[in-house]
């Protein structure tokens, strides 16, 4: 069953006076049981692709294109209607719980909150009740509820955002680099957790995230992000072991590949910065980056095309590198 679809979307936000096209033409689905990563650098739109989900972007950003939760248009939903949605259809996990919490109120009247919000029959003791009870699924003492937020470590800080998120059981959970500044044990736990939710109760996962290792072990598909567009997509286990296009290739070479010893001797660099949104080059975003660009690059915008079966890259160079030869 599909739980998220997102059609060619575009996100514009005005800054300082001037379009900022974070997103651009973006097309993903996630199926319920599913695990759907997000690649890419910093600044190539992955967030403001994820807070578009549930319409939480600010106001003066402009969005075309569809997105679908549960077959429901969000961006014709009413306030309310979005508001039921939010964390029962689809919840997120942001990056840094510390600052996406409250620190005047404890971890369990954080918690405690979409639940009565969303079942208003459920009085407050029952709802801490079930916070308890939310804290020790994710593997936090249920008596850590009446503790605020700088009384926990990083570790138990990101899974009370995991037990927020699953407060009212939702669908689909977007986990936005909920790993991010956690040491590696910790790391590796989260992971664990949010992958026995897919697996056990068939939530749908939309993890975003720099580490590409987290996402070549935990993700159905992966979507390589560059300059707010999609690059390349395809199995997690695959694609970065055998990525097709330029900068995919770019950012696994940045990253040993299990198993592959050359990979970790001759790491690929990838030198320069992503283009400025506001000044994106002609044809292919990556090609002044790009060691392979052709002089079409500069003019020519390639759209996805297939690579094989289930992958797609963006690339003049597709049927090439295939072959062996690029
Ligand atoms: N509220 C905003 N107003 C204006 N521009 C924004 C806003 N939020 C993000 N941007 C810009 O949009 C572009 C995409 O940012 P976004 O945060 O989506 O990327 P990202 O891939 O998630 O990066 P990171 O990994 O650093 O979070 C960047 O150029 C960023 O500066």
């Amino acid at each position: 069953m599909t739980l998220l679809e997102i059609k060619d979307l575009h996100v514009t936000y005005r800054a300082r006076g001037t379009d900022l096209p974070a997103v651009r033409g973006v097309s993903l689905t996630v199926a319920a049981g599913q695990t759907v990563g997000i690649a890419g650098e910093s600044g190539c739109g992955k967030s403001t692709l994820a807070t578009s989900v549930l319409r939480l972007l600010p106001a003066s950003t402009r969005i075309s294109g569809e997105i679908l939760l549960g077959g429901e248009d969000v961006q014709g939903m009413t306030f309310g209607r979005l508001r039921a949605v939010r964390w029962q259809g689809a919840s997120i996990v942001f990056q840094g719980a510390m600052h996406a919490m409250n620190p005047v109120r404890t971890v369990g009247q954080q918690i405690a909150e979409p639940i009565m919000l969303h079942t208003p029959a459920v009085r407050r003791d029952e709802a801490l009740r079930r916070a308890s009870e939310l804290l020790e699924q994710v593997g936090v003492p249920g008596a850590r509820r009446s503790a605020y937020p700088h009384e926990l470590s990083g570790g138990q800080r990101q899974r009370v955002m995991i037990a927020m998120a699953l407060a009212c059981g939702p669908d689909l959970i977007i986990a936005d680099e909920p790993t991010t500044a956690l040491d590696v044990m910790v790391q590796a736990q989260v992971m664990a957790l949010l992958a026995e939710l897919v697996r056990e109760r068939g939530v749908g996962l939309l993890l975003i995230s720099h580490d590409l290792s987290v996402l070549a072990a935990s993700c159905d598909t992966v979507a390589v992000m560059y300059a707010g567009r999609i690059v390349e997509t395809g199995p997690g286990h695959r694609l970065f072991a055998d990525a097709a296009h330029p900068y995919a290739k770019a950012l696994a070479g940045a990253f040993p590949v299990i198993g592959d010893p050359a990979s970790r001797l001759a790491p690929r660099g990838l030198p320069g910065d992503p283009p400025d949104p506001r000044e994106l080059p002609g044809g292919c975003p990556f090609h002044p980056r790009c060691a392979v660009a052709l002089p079409e690059c500069a003019t020519e915008d390639i759209a996805l095309r297939a690579v094989g079966p289930d992958r797609r890259a963006a690339c003049v160079h597709v049927p090439l590198i295939l072959g062996g030869g690029a």
